[in-house]
């Protein structure tokens, strides 16, 4: 419940006036509600008696004058026979007998008391008649089921908006977060961050809903009925209320089951998710190795998990309903047999507990029936309610503790400006890794000199993708350091240093905009203009005037799945162009580009680098012509660094990648070494 109370306290704090106003609200159903069910002690008492309420107070007057008279005589006599009695037992007896008598005495009184309170106001307001009266109940009844919608209406409304925008305010704080906590070694997955901005959020609203709802609503009506049920009777109100610490007890046990079943089942939907992103990103590979069933049996399994989870969940939901109805059916049979034993026999007490202080009338003990039956449908709705409140505590376990995760990555208090430092590069004895005990990079050590252009080869997997996330600062070594201008980078702020880096990954990410609006993700604030110029640049130009009937108005699709490969990598560097960076970064960018687009990239890719620093991490000869310095990666580690020529003669790694490019007598990339 603790979560589920942080996000009770962040609506109930900002919010306040929404909830006040349904908190007053709600209060007017529960009283109208209890009122309305009142109106039945009048029908049975004055109503169906044929009298009106001035008839009504004056025979209660007189009968209660009466019943004063015949306990006072009573006590008197008691009296008397206490005086002349010598037997102690029997002087016990008539004592006891004295005390009821008394206690009946100061009922009739009360009663009196009452009834000439009320006096005034018949006088004054009640119709003269009975049929009058009736119609005047009858209007009453109306007017208050009116009002009581009214006031319904109302309270839904304020905490209608005060939970909705609770939950925009944290999908909002959650999709902040989620767009600086997955950075470092933080594993969330695209499938539960899915879960727990779509999913999870709604349920921590809805439980909001319910909690400020229905949860506060149903119990004043309860205690509207309770309390009219008290000022009837209390003592059998409080008999009748025995059976509910069981049932508050079966409750505690149901909502823990419940609350659990709920965390697996949004565990196992987190999954469903992660797993359908995944196939819909894979989709032509589905199809294409035919592994449509295979996937099919692979949903399904999962889903019948879901669906056996929802199963327990609506069963033991329906067992907390179950518990709610025989509670109030409990309530209903006790004071059943017991006021109906006290009213049939004219009694005020059973097996010596005393009960009544005076004998009931049948009207009061309609009223009090009625009353009970009332707070057995509150209970009954608060049982529906239950469970999504328990989905709700479960949801708020997983996402609060996500809001409260540390950055991973966290800005220096007060950052360098980065103008005020040099740019060249340096990894000092470096140590990485991304998995415990799985180094990646090892006591690495690298200097790139403001302006030089340098490329990076290795083998798969050695690590030269996991330099560009250190200089990123996507991650931070484990040990050793990272320097730009001699500076650690961690004492740059994030923002600042990676406005000053463009970088074009291996696997390029375009959205579901417009071509124009793509590139322009380089630098939001450039003209269409600049765009056009890095477009041409980039040679997207070329194709968007020969392919793209609306030209760049053209939408590029989900991760961009309208275009081509290579048309998407020229786009991914025409958004790099347009950022005008100090340091440029390409992760293999002209792998997907066919050799005439590639003669063009490099190209312009040469004017690019011009005054840049440049990492290349690239096989392509091509590429490999722009660097000046050649570093050859291998096992987390550099090899060696120089020209294509000299590593050709010391480098087998070199000459091994080489060879199997084939490209070897092609590629003469780098003239001289800067190093
Ligand atoms: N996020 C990650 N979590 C765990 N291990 C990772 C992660 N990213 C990379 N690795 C591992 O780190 C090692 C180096 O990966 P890296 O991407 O730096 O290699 P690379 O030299 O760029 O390879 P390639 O030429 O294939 O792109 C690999 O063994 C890889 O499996």
């Amino acid at each position: 419940m603790n979560y589920l109370l942080l996000a009770i306290r962040h609506c109930v704090s900002k919010y306040r006036w929404s909830i006040l106003g349904s908190l007053v609200c709600s209060l007017m159903v529960g009283v109208l509600w209890g009122a309305n069910i009142g109106v039945v002690y009048p029908f049975a008492e004055v109503i169906f008696k044929g009298q009106s309420l001035h008839e009504w107070a004056d025979s209660e007057t007189i009968n209660c004058n009466q019943k004063i008279a015949e306990s006072q005589a009573e006590i008197a006599n008691l009296d008397q026979q206490i005086a002349g009695a010598n037997d102690d037992s029997k002087i016990n007896k008539l004592k006891a007998s004295r005390d009821f008598a008394e206690t009946e005495l100061e009922g009739w009184k009360s009663k009196l008391a009452n009834v000439e309170k009320s006096q005034p106001y018949i006088d004054t307001y009640a119709p003269e008649s009975p049929f009058n009266t009736l119609l005047a109940l009858v209007a009453f009844l109306l007017i208050g089921t009116v009002l009581k919608g009214i006031f319904l209406s109302l309270s839904m409304m304020l905490v209608a908006r005060a939970t909705q925008l609770t939950t925009l305010d944290l999908k909002q704080q959650l999709f902040r977060k989620l767009l600086d906590v997955r950075l470092g070694k933080t594993q969330i997955s695209t499938g539960d961050s899915t879960s727990r901005m779509n999913g999870d959020v709604g349920s921590i609203g809805g439980a909001l809903e319910i909690l400020f709802g229905k949860t506060v609503r149903e119990p004043i009506k309860m205690i509207s009925c309770l309390v009219g049920a008290a000022c009837i009777n209390w003592r059998l109100l409080i008999l009748s209320l025995l059976v509910a610490p069981v049932a508050a007890f079966v409750l505690y046990r149901l909502a823990r089951t419940i609350k659990s079943l709920n965390h697996s089942s949004i565990m196992i939907n987190a999954r469903i998710t992660g797993f359908f992103i995944q196939i819909m990103h894979g989709y032509y590979v589905v199809k294409a190795y035919g592994t449509e069933r295979y996937e099919e049996e692979r949903f399904e399994a999962k889903s019948h998990q879901a669906y056996w989870e929802q199963v327990k969940i609506r069963f033991y939901n329906s067992l907390v309903r179950v518990n709610n109805e025989v509670l109030g059916l409990g309530m209903v049979c006790l004071s059943l047999i017991a006021g109906g034993y006290l009213v049939l026999n004219q009694e005020t007490q059973i097996w010596g507990i005393p009960l009544a202080d005076k004998p009931m009338e049948l009207g009061a003990i309609l009223t009090f029936y009625a009353l009970l039956v009332g707070c057995t449908d509150p209970l009954r709705k608060l049982g529906d309610v239950f469970g999504s409140i328990q989905a709700g505590v479960a949801s708020a376990e997983l996402v609060y503790p996500l809001l409260q995760m540390e950055m991973p990555i966290e800005d220096p208090k007060t950052p360098v400006p980065i103008d005020s430092v040099g740019r060249n590069i340096a990894l000092k004895q470096v140590d990485f890794s991304y998995i415990e005990d799985t180094p990646v990079l090892r006591k690495l050590d690298l200097n790139i000199a403001k302006g030089e252009s340098v490329a990076i080869v290795g083998p798969n997997g050695c690590g030269k993708s996991t330099i560009i996330n250190l200089l990123m600062r996507f991650y931070d070594p484990d040990s050793g350091s990272v320097t730009l201008g001699g500076t650690d980078l961690r004492e740059f702020a994030q923002h600042e240093l990676r406005s000053r880096i463009a970088l074009v990954t291996q696997s390029t990410v375009l959205f579901n905009e417009s071509i124009t609006e793509n590139i322009r993700y380089g630098r939001m604030d450039a003209t269409d203009k600049e765009v056009m110029e890095a477009a041409k640049l980039a040679y997207v130009d070329q194709f968007v005037q020969t392919h793209m009937s609306n030209g760049y108005k053209t939408m590029c699709g989900d991760r961009g799945a309208n275009l081509s490969g290579g048309q998407r990598q020229r786009i991914s560097i025409a958004r790099a162009l347009l950022r005008n960076p100090d340091i440029i970064i390409m992760d293999e960018a002209t792998s997907q580009i066919d050799l005439e687009s590639e003669r063009l990239i490099h190209e312009s890719l040469k004017n690019c680098i011009v005054g840049r620093t440049a990492i290349l991490i690239t096989h392509r000869a091509s590429t490999l012509k722009l660097a000046s310095r050649i570093i050859v990666m291998n096992h987390g580690q550099i090899e060696a660094t120089g020209t294509h020529e000299e590593l050709i003669k010391t480098s087998k790694t070199y000459r091994r990648l080489y060879v199997e490019d084939g490209e070897s007598s092609t590629a003469k990339p780098a003239k001289k070494s800067a190093a």
